[in-house]
């Protein structure tokens, strides 16, 4: 299976090497507009195959990426400190109008991983931008990143707070990837049983103080990361070889993404995340979470956001 990636910056050379340590795809093309960029990258990552899973990995231009089952679209511009997700709009929007119609043409049957700021509007975006050419292009094959990473943090601060694993951890974060997004506390469970139940249990109570440093940790993560190193890359690159490899194993695995939701939380035709069950066409099914009465309203809240946001841009 090939995999396509355009925009080898910190974040589509952070994904490439996450699919070549978890086995993920057996090719990786590599476009960037700076292509001395995207061949340094993928030859660096090339040196990376004898430790781990072997495959070719080149930088090409757009007509390299046909046959690839995948395409991730991380090329744009990231934020500056201080700034925030949203305030990226304008100008990524300018660059997927470019991007996009080239990649499919070279790769008109492949799904497309939305990880350009700010993800969710990034996704509509891009599947308006489909639907000039393929109106019936389906909604479940444009899938932005979403909250893949933020339901990632959550799990990763549970489970060092419960003693745990990450991995035995379920609990996922919807709507908004950016400052509006919904921690699902109330669906949050530990080894098959609630969270707060399982903290009892093992003596580290949720109180409300950790709940807040919990959320904080989570909803503040990117600006701490972005304040100390300028950009995010590895919790990201790891999201995006999860969600290739669900797609690329038609693996029907349960994850956070984005995609265009008919109506959410009272909102019609908006791009946030909910759980949902990707396999080789993309998103195959979306679960609707049972929420507390205030998970029902941040919810809407954060779908307002983003439809704001896209109705702004003059889509939706
Ligand atoms: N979805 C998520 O959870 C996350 C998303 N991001 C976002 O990912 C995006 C990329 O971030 P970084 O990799 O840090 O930025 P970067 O600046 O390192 O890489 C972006 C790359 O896009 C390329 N590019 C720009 N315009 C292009 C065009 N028209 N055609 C082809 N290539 C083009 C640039 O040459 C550059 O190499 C940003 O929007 C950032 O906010 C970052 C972290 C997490
Ligand atoms: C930059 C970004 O979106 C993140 O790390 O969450």
């Amino acid at each position: 299976m090939k995999i396509g990636i355009v925009g080898a910056g910190f974040v589509g050379s952070a994904a490439a090497y996450a699919m070549v340590m978890r086995g993920v795809g057996t090719e990786i093309v590599l476009v960037d507009r700076n292509h001395d960029l995207a061949v340094a990258q993928a030859e660096d990552i090339l040196h990376a195959t004898p430790f781990a899973y072997p495959m070719p990995v080149n930088a090409g231009d757009y007509g390299d990426l046909a046959g690839s089952c995948v395409v991730v679209l991380s090329a744009g511009a990231n934020q500056r400190p201080g700034e925030t997700r949203l305030e990226l709009l304008e100008r990524n929007a300018a660059v997927f109008g470019e991007i996009i119609p080239r990649v499919l043409s070279s790769a008109p049957d492949a799904v497309l991983l939305i990880a350009t700021n700010p993800v969710d509007v990034m996704t509509q975006v891009s599947l308006e931008i489909a639907r000039r050419t393929t109106p019936d292009f389906p909604a479940g094959r444009v899938v932005g990143s979403g909250t893949i990473l933020d339901t990632a943090r959550f799990r990763a601060l549970l489970g060092r707070h419960l003693g745990i694993s990450p991995k035995s951890v379920h609990a996922h974060v919807l709507g908004e990837h950016g400052d509006s997004e919904v921690l699902h506390w109330s669906g949050a469970d530990a080894g098959a049983m609630p969270v707060s139940d399982f903290a009892e249990q093992v003596g580290r109570p949720v109180t409300d103080a950790v709940r807040a440093a919990i959320d904080e940790g989570v909803r503040g993560a990117a600006g701490r990361i972005i304040k100390g190193k300028g950009a995010t890359w590895y919790g990201i690159g790891g999201g995006l070889a999860r969600i290739v490899q669900a797609i690329s194993d038609d693996e029907r695995a349960v994850v956070t993404c984005s995609i265009v939701n008919p109506s959410v939380a009272g909102v019609e035709n908006v791009a946030l995340s909910l759980p949902r069950v990707l396999g080789a066409t993309g998103v195959l099914e979306t679960l609707q979470p049972t929420l507390s009465p205030q998970e029902t309203a941040d919810l809407a809240r954060s779908a307002g956001i983003l439809k704001e946001a896209v109705t702004k841009l003059g889509i939706g």
